[in-house]
């Protein structure tokens, strides 16, 4: 979380030095598999034939086929192909990119330190496993499921969302923090406040900070903002006196699971992070979108569509929001009347994101498909 984006190829770097280490350690423990993530896309060649490998999606079956499809040719090039469904997508479907996201990717012109991009390392990962493991569900996306078995001549197994554990069984938030916290969010009314959190890598400008801090003060309904020091330093003058009592800008690691498993926490405003939108979804709370970068414009067109959250309004072309979006989009989803089918969507899809006993039969079949498939005979030959 400390390390800035644009130093965070570093961090891949360092990654990538644990090659060494890991292939001896694969040859001395020779498992049946291994399940890696797309930045060690050289795990599948350091593990050899005889060991099978599992490539972890951290990212929803539509985000995997909006990337790429084998025996499909990719002919794009220009930021505005990619705001439109690729070729491959047999279905109507909004899953794309807005100009905004996709233009700093593709004019991009600095060299990635760590030698491959991650374009690269995720199509690789892709390309060399045996089996391709999504952290999400049919449940939710049935066309993306059925569309990935089709152009993938590897096995695609969901292992549904792992929803996030609350009480005994977690240990995050230290216990004095957290009481803090709770108590603040106990004097608050079930369903009105709203829970803002960016994740760990999006760094917003001056502008933006202010103009979420005006729409959030104009909306008139509590908040808990999670908010890192440096970004906390670029509020506007005044704003988190005037808001006292009614939002708490918090810079410090937030126990976000535990926060938005109170009653108290009607909405979520996300930047669309994988994590983040299962563990909002999985305690039924209506979610307010505003993805920043990678994956998450995808995520808020997908939740969008099922009307699992609403987007924030924003520019094309650069991506800038006022404001009163931001005011208008947080009273629509927590309070007024024309947000009502999304806070019985979200209601609705509380059970597939969140219920312990359907998301844990996905991943026994993993592990059944695990060991029925050990010692290398899952190889796809085809
Ligand atoms: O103060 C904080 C901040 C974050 N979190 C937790 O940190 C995680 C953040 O994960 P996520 O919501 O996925 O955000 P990022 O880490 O920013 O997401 C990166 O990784 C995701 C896939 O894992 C991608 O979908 C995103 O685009 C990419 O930016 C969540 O579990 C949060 O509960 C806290 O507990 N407290």
């Amino acid at each position: 979380m400390d390390v800035p984006y644009n130093h965070q190829q570093l961090l891949k770097q360092a990654f990538d030095s644990l090659r060494p280490p890991l292939t001896e350690l694969l040859r001395r423990l020779n498992p049946d598999w291994v399940i890696y993530d797309y930045a060690s896309h050289w795990l599948p060649a350091a593990a050899g034939r005889r060991i099978s490998c599992a490539f972890f999606s951290l990212f929803t079956a539509a985000t995997i086929s909006f990337t790429g499809a084998p025996g499909f040719v990719d002919s794009r090039s220009r930021a505005e192909d990619f705001t439109v469904a690729p070729d491959w997508v047999p279905f109507e479907s909004d899953v794309a990119y807005r100009l905004h996201e996709i233009t700093k990717y593709v004019e991009k012109t600095e060299e990635d330190s760590s030698g491959p991009s991650d374009q690269i390392r995720f199509s690789v990962a892709m390309e060399e496993s045996d089996a391709v493991i999504v952290r999400s569900s049919p449940a939710f996306e049935p066309d993306w499921f059925d569309l990935l078995d089709r152009i993938h001549e590897k096995r695609i197994v969901p292992v549904g969302f792992l929803p996030p554990v609350t009480g005994e069984e977690s240990d995050e938030g230290g216990s004095a923090v957290w009481g803090e916290i709770k108590e603040w969010l106990d004097e608050q009314r079930v369903n009105s406040v709203v829970y803002v959190a960016l994740g760990t890598e999006v760094s917003l400008t001056r502008e933006e900070i202010a103009e979420l801090a005006m729409g959030l003060e104009k909306s008139g309904l509590p908040f808990f903002w999670a908010l890192r020091r440096d970004a906390a330093a670029m509020l506007p003058g005044g704003f988190v006196e005037r808001v006292a009592g009614r939002g708490i800008v918090y810079t410090e690691w937030a126990p976000q699971v535990k926060i938005l498993s109170h009653d108290s926490v009607g909405g979520f405003l996300t930047h669309c992070g994988c994590n983040s939108v299962v563990e909002g979804l999985a305690f039924g709370k209506v979610l307010i979108l505003l993805p920043m970068i990678n994956d998450q414009g995808l995520n808020a067109r997908l939740l969008a569509g099922k009307k699992l959250g609403m987007e924030i309004p924003r520019r094309d072309d650069d991506g800038s929001f006022t404001g009163d979006s931001v005011a208008a989009t947080v009273t629509a989803t927590m309070v007024e009347e024309s947000g009502e089918p999304w806070r019985s969507a979200v209601k609705a899809a509380k059970e597939t994101f969140g219920d312990g006993e359907k998301n844990d039969r996905l991943v026994d079949n993993l592990a059944n498909y695990l060991q029925d498939m050990k010692m290398g005979l899952c190889k796809k030959t085809i």
